[in-house]
């Protein structure tokens, strides 16, 4: 049976039914990596939610790349286990992976052969896809990529940037249930970078699963619904990305129209507070948000509302992969794992 895949929206598998809620496309249990002397990954839980995009982020060295090899069994974990798309990996390799589309480090194209040709050889690999849908799959994912007008070149004279694009290509090949993005935007310039944040927006439209690997946090912040945060081969967090921001937040934000009664009240019960274009501002390292309502009501004080004030991820980030963190800067992990 031949069978007519859309490249460009991915139809066909992951539209329709929505995955049930608390599903997972894929997970790890108690995962370690030890190269010689080196422990890359060390009691990895990671847990991708269906649907999700997740950005795994890390310092340089932190076993992004080693947990992503392992998910796509491509490299044996010392311990532990992995479940990807149901499948247990490495064993369940030819069952899930016809299902998942990714982009690592170093894929295997041809320097003499051009960037449609490689793609051509790719194609013909797809098991899912029947000669007779291969010129149109390969054409579709070159045009998604914006590689078409340099599609008849070399490989070997493409720039990095262009050599991610066509790694990117072979991922959308044919539609996928997931999509696993290593440092998609390494070597990409500005416009580069917005067309992968499309692509992704796309995928999650669709209901493709994403985990994606990046050190642009601003990237992150702009196109995850969660996030892993990896230091020294361990999750220190992850969850969905608004909890763990919310969670991580040192501030309850007031508004008030008796912004200077508050300020007193709240200086009266030693809870450092100050005036800002949006309100009181409490710190909460201290207190808690609840004894910082109740001292404002105590004192007469109209409270309108009040906000958790949102950290920025680079400022989570810092504080969850620095090694000495800053007393009561350090979210607990039980608290922002969702
Ligand atoms: N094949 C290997 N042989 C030996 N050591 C390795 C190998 N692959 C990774 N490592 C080591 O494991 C650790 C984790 O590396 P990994 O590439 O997973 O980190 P990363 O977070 O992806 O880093 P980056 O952001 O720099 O790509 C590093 O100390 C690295 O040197």
């Amino acid at each position: 049976m031949s069978t007519s895949y859309d490249v460009r929206n991915g139809a066909g598998v992951s539209k329709g039914a929505p995955a049930p809620a608390g599903a997972l496309a894929a997970r790890t249990r108690g995962l370690r990596k030890v190269y010689r002397n080196t422990v890359a990954v060390d009691q990895v839980d990671l847990e991708v939610p269906a649907g999700a995009v997740l950005g795994m982020l890390g310092p340089n060295g932190s076993g992004k790349t080693t947990t992503i090899r392992m998910l796509l069994g491509l490299v044996r974990p010392t311990e532990g286990e992995v479940e990807l798309l149901g499948h247990r990996m490495p064993d369940g390799a030819e069952k899930a992976l016809p299902d998942v589309g990714a982009l690592v480090e170093g894929p295997g194209f041809h320097p003499f052969l051009s960037g449609r040709e490689n793609l051509y050889r790719m194609a013909a690999a797809e098991p899912r896809l029947s000669s007779s849908d291969i010129p149109k799959a390969v054409e579709r994912a070159l045009d998604r990529v914006g590689l078409t007008g340099a599609a008849h070149r070399r490989y070997r004279g493409y720039s990095l940037g262009m050599k991610q694009r066509l790694g990117l290509a072979g991922a959308l090949l044919v539609p996928r249930r997931m999509v696993v993005l290593d440092e998609p935007t390494n070597g990409l310039d500005p416009a580069g970078t917005r067309e992968i944040r499309k692509i992704i927006g796309e995928l999650h439209e669709d209901g493709v699963t994403v985990v994606v690997s990046s050190h642009l946090l601003t990237e992150v912040e702009a196109t995850c619904t969660h996030v892993a945060v990896l230091h020294d081969g361990t999750v220190v967090a992850q969850g969905e990305l608004d909890v763990l921001l919310e969670a991580g937040s040192s501030g309850l934000v007031v508004s008030t129209p008796d912004g200077d009664r508050a300020l007193e009240a709240l200086r009266a019960a030693r809870i450092p507070a100050k005036l800002t274009p949006e309100g009181v501002r409490a710190d909460l390292t201290t207190a808690e948000a609840p004894q910082v309502v109740a001292t404002l009501v105590r004192a007469g004080i109209a409270v309108h509302e009040a906000t958790r004030e949102r950290t920025g991820l680079e400022d989570l980030f810092a504080r969850l992969t620095q090694h000495e963190a800053e007393p009561g800067g350090l979210p607990e992990v039980d608290e922002v794992n969702a």
